[in-house]
This record gives structure tokens, sequence and C-alpha cells, in this order.
């Protein structure tokens, strides 16, 4: 600590240490303040007990009066916290870590005058192939402009061009919305302008629909860059009919996006292109103050071996030296040296400037966020705190919307929307689920499809959902094995229903407060085909369990490519020659499916049983 007592003149930084020095005191203790707690997450049995001035032991059994368990030590979530607290007759505050070890940056507004304008930080998204790498390379090639020495020689997750007309533009150089949206599910907000590439040789393809929705929800404004427009069979028209149909008309079809007919390949009308973003940029009328400290977002980070960690950043407020001290998440160094995309050392870089430092003591996640700190010795300080918060969290994760949190979250009266992303089988039974779904909106809920399509549920759509805080719903269709860790790692919940009605009722039920206990199926095992062979009509696999345990009497759904084809019983299940009544993972077996011969190589069989669920709250 130390710093906040040198001198007594109150300069505007002095004032802030002080401020940070209170904020890092009341996160030290957490404070009870009359009746009102203010906590970081993740207390402990004992902590929340000498705040309240209570015995553990009380804590411990009014949490069994919820029907929760709890030992000494252990870390009760936030919505436990609330619950107990509220029968000692506090109410709770949570101020996150971030809050809890922030300085008041975002309380010191930068007076309008101080305001300068600053280049656009655009993300280029778009379906594979489709060219999006093409046309950033094209760009970092192609816009060096008398003056600007040297060419883009480094690939650093970013890169600034200046434009014919003078202007600047910073490109994130991390093509692909997987990147754009595992830091916006860790709150960042990086991008200004999305540009949504399409291949006017192809269409309208399910990663240029998630695009779309991904820069919908966060906000952004899109240009859309229609590219291959130099290929054979080019038909950049049937792509702007395409875009109407999902209500996106584009400028020369009387509607309000703009869109731009390119060759990435060429470099044909890239310049328009540009010209494209910064008019939408001006719109947006982007501002910062260059003459305050810096704060910014890291976009990735390394560890050389030569150099120590290697941290890419992208300044969005401020001018970062050469010398400053900056912290980021729990990591923290006075920067040694700055490189920018050209590979040119670098003293002073100010808003919207990505560059590359070497000094921090660790790598910080992308998307965390970073600031410039005077002190050194606070910096570390605040650093060595959240790593112990962070160290703390660890095994626990942010808690997002479930089925069951609807009826909690309506009752508290805060809870306006609720997002869902929809993926089914077939077009006709999306649209069906997504329109009843939306039609169950109420006064005080609206329902929002943040994302519908046909397929597989992936790991970016549980990435969309963990940025939208959605729910996640499957019709006819399952997770990939990425998809369900990552699920279960980022607390999305996963739906999978094989009858709409089931789908609208549970949900109509959820918002109505008054979720049943029902009866859900259980996956027990995923088991797969390698081989099939035609016996006397029927058809009999040869198959591998990859996990779990098959029971002669499971019920059994059929699934081919992420999407049930099927759903009976089992005819069938032997080792080698002889009946068995169950196998288990890491086990061959022969299986048959009653009254049904359609089994294919690669089909995964899974077995479920239908257990009943209770509500949690
Ligand atoms: N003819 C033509 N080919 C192009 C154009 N733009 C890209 N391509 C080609 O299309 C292919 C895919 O381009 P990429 O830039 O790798 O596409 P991408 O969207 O980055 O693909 P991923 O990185 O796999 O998601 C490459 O073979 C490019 O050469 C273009 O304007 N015209």
């Amino acid at each position: 600590m130390g710093g906040n007592t040198r001198g007594g003149k109150s300069t505007k930084a002095s004032r802030r240490r002080d401020k940070r020095h209170e904020m890092a005191e009341r996160e030290a203790q957490n404070m009870a303040d009359g009746n009102k707690l203010q906590v970081t997450e993740f207390l402990s049995v004992s902590e929340l007990a000498n705040l309240m001035d209570v015995s553990f032991a009380e804590v411990i059994s009014k949490c069994m009066g919820l029907g929760i368990m709890v030992s000494i030590n252990q870390r009760l979530d936030a919505e436990v916290i609330e619950l107990v607290a509220g029968e000692f007759g506090y109410e709770v505050e949570f101020i996150g870590i971030d809050d809890a070890t922030d300085d008041d940056e975002d309380e010191i507004e930068d007076a309008p005058e101080d305001l300068e304008p600053r280049a656009p930080i655009v993300t280029i998204m778009g379906h594979v192939d489709h060219g999006k790498t093409s046309l950033l390379d094209y760009i970092r090639n192609a816009n060096v402009v008398a003056g600007e020495a040297g060419g883009i020689t480094q690939h650093i997750g970013a890169y600034q061009v200046t434009t014919a007309s003078g202007k600047k533009v910073t490109f994130l150089d991390t093509p692909g919305h997987e990147a754009f949206t595992a830091m916006r599910a860790r709150g960042a907000k990086v991008a200004d302008i999305a540009v949504i590439v399409i291949a006017a040789d192809d269409a309208i393809m399910p990663q240029t629909r998630e695009a779309i929705s991904h820069s919908q929800a966060a906000g952004l404004p899109m240009v859309f860059a229609i590219n291959k427009v130099d290929k054979d069979g080019a038909n950049p028209e049937k792509i702007k009919e395409q875009l109407a149909g999902m209500n996106l008309l584009v400028e020369d079809w009387g509607g309000k996006f703009q869109s731009q007919e390119i060759s990435a390949k060429s470099g044909m009308n890239i310049d328009i292109l540009l010209e494209k973003i910064l008019l939408e940029a001006e719109l947006l009328d982007l501002k910062a103050n260059p003459n305050r400290e810096a704060s910014g977002t890291v976009i990735e980070a390394t560890l050389d071996k030569g150099r120590g960690y290697v941290t890419t950043v992208l300044v969005q407020n401020g001018s970062l030296s050469q010398g400053d001290t900056i912290v980021s998440g729990a990591h923290f160094g006075k920067i040694k040296a700055m490189f920018n995309e050209r590979g040119q050392r670098v003293e002073k870089v100010g808003p919207s400037a990505p560059v590359q430092l070497l000094g921090l003591n660790g790598a910080p996640q992308a998307g965390e966020k970073f600031r410039m700190y005077e002190d050194e010795s606070e910096a570390k300080d605040l650093a060595n705190r959240r790593a112990q918060i962070v160290r703390e969290q660890g095994i626990r994760t942010k808690k997002h919307i479930t089925l069951d949190e609807i009826g909690r979250r309506l009752a508290l009266g805060n809870f306006k929307q609720l997002n869902l992303i929809i993926k089914g089988d077939v077009d006709g039974s999306v649209e069906a689920l997504s329109d009843s779904l939306q039609k169950l909106s109420t006064e005080e809920i609206v329902v929002s499809v943040v994302l519908k399509g046909v397929g597989q549920i992936t790991e970016s759509d549980v990435l969309l959902a963990t940025a939208s805080d959605a729910l996640v719903i499957g019709f006819q269709v399952r997770p990939s094995l990425n998809a369900a860790r990552l699920a279960e790692k980022e607390n999305i919940e996963i739906r999978t229903y094989s009858i709409i009605y089931d789908a609208i009722d549970e949900l109509k039920s959820a918002m109505e407060g008054m979720l049943e206990p029902k009866i859900e199926k259980k996956v027990t095992a995923n088991v797969e085909i390698r081989e099939t062979y035609k016996f006397d009509k029927a058809t009999v696999a040869g198959c591998f369990v990859l996990d779990g345990k098959l029971f002669r009497n499971s019920r059994i759904n059929l699934v081919r490519d992420g999407i049930v084809v099927h759903t009976g019983e089992l005819q069938s299940l032997k080792r080698y020659k002889d009946d068995v009544k169950e196998v288990v993972s890491g086990m061959e077996c022969g299986l048959s499916i009653k009254n049904y011969s359609d089994l294919k190589v690669g089909d995964i069989v899974e077995g479920f049983e239908e257990v009943e669920v209770k509500r949690t709250l």
C-alpha cells in the first residue's frame, strides 16, 4: 500500500488514489453498514456470519432451512448470500471484482472540451472462406500511405491504417467471431463497427447469420462487404435479396445498411469500403481524451522465450507511454518497450491505437481491461488482491440464466428480457418454435431470440449465450461434445426437446413462476456405431461405448450429425455373442434397435432414463 499520504495537495490523481484505497479497504473487509451488507460474491459461511455478527452455526442452520447443506468454510453464491442475509434482516449489495478493486475511472468523466475524435475500431466477421483473412491482408498490405514508413509486418492482433482521405481506421486482426464473442463474453467492448463479409458466389450461410446476430447482440453497426464479385457466378443482388429476407435492407434497396461489392483478391472497391466504414464512424461520433492516463483492452498476450510476456493492447482512452505502469486483471508491470504493428519501437500511443508491449508479469486474457497507475506499488497491490480473488473464485463461474432462475428473477422485478438461442433439426420447426416462444412475451418480460438456426448446438452458440446471458433451446438437436463441455464450464443451460409443445409449455410455466417438478431425460450413455451388418432384415451395429452406461432396457435416441433421427428402445444388447444387461464406457458391444433398421456408421446411440427433476427454488 502507500502513496496516499505523500504531500498535502489534493490533485486529481491523489484524490483517485485515496478513493482507490477506500475501495480497496472496503473490498478487503466487505462492509456491513446498518442493515446493508456490501460484499463481493462468494463469501464463506464464516465471513458472512462475521459480517452479520451472528454465529456461523446460525448461518449453517438457516442454509439447512433453505435445503442447502454447507460447511463453515464453504463459499456461498450470490443467491444464497442474499437469501440468508435476508433472513437476518440484511439487504445485500454485491460489488464485483472490478468494482471491488477498480478505481473510480468511470466516475471521472472527461469534460467535453477534452475530447478529441478517435479512429473507429473495426472487427471483420463472416462465414468460413468468404474472405475475412483476404480482406484483412489486403487492407494491411495495401494501405501504407506515403509518410507512413514501413509495411505492417507484424501480426499483433490489431493494426491501424491510414486511408486515402487521411483518416485512420483500426482493425482487429483476429478474424472470426469466436475471438470477438469470447472477448464480449468477458464484458469487453472493443469494436465500434462490424464488417460482415459475404461471398457473392455463395449465399448467406450459418456463420453469416451468426456474425449478424453477434453484432446485433453487441449493438454494433454493420457494414456488409459483398466479396468475390470478380468471380464467375458472383451474384451480389442475390445476397442483398437474402439480407432483405432477414429484414436487413441495404442502402441501394432503400434500407439503412451500407454495403459494398468488393474483391478482396484484386482489391477492387476496398477503398470505397473503407470510406463507408469511416462514414459509419462519423455517425458514431467517436471521441476520447488523449491527455489522461491510458485505459483499454487486452487483445492478446503470449509468453516469448526471449522477451517475456508480450501483450497487445488497444488503447481506448488516454495515452500510454513507455515507462508507465499498468494493471490488467491480476497482472501488472512497468512498460519496458512498446512496438507498433510495423515492428517499430514507439514511445507513446493514443486512443484507438494497438500496441504490443513488454513488461507485464503475466499474460492477461484477451478481453481483459487494463489501466495505467501512477504508483507502481499501488499497481502491484491491486494486481495481487485481484489474484487472490481470482484464486478464491477459481472454482466458481458466473451464474447465467436457467429455466429455474426465470421465476426468481421475475420475482425480483428487474428482469425485462429473456434471451433465447434456438437450434433445431429443420427450418420449419425452428421457425415454429421461435414464433411460439416469442409470443410468450408479456408486459413484464420480452422473449427475444438472439439467434436461431438449423443444426447442432455449437461452441459458438454457447459463447453467444454467455455473452448475451441466453438460454439455449435445442429441438431434436444436441450440443457437440465441445459445446456441452463449454456450457458446463460457463454454466449455460441447454434445454433439448423433441416436442415443440413441451418447450413452449415449460418456458411458459417458468415465466409464470410456477415450474412444476418434471420428468426429464437424463442421458446415461453415448455409444458410437462403428460397423453395421444386415441380419434377418434387422440391422445390427458394432459399437463402442464412448461414455456412461447403456442398459439393455434403456430408452434411446439415435443421433446423426447432432440431430435426433429416431427415439425408441433397444431390441438387443450383446457382448461378443452373449446377451448382456449393460455395457460401460470403453467397451465394445453389439446392438439393434426395436423396429428400426436405418443405422449408419458414425451415428450415436444415446441411452437415457427419465428422472424427476425438482425446481431448485
Ligand atoms: N476470386 C476471389 N477469391 C477470393 C476473394 N476473397 C477471398 N478469396 C479466396 O477465397 C478463399 C478463402 O478466403 P479467406 O480469406 O481465407 O477466407 P476466410 O473467410 O478468412 O476463411 P477462414 O479463415 O477459413 O474463415 C481463398 O482461397 C481466397 O483466395 C475474392 O475477392 N475473389
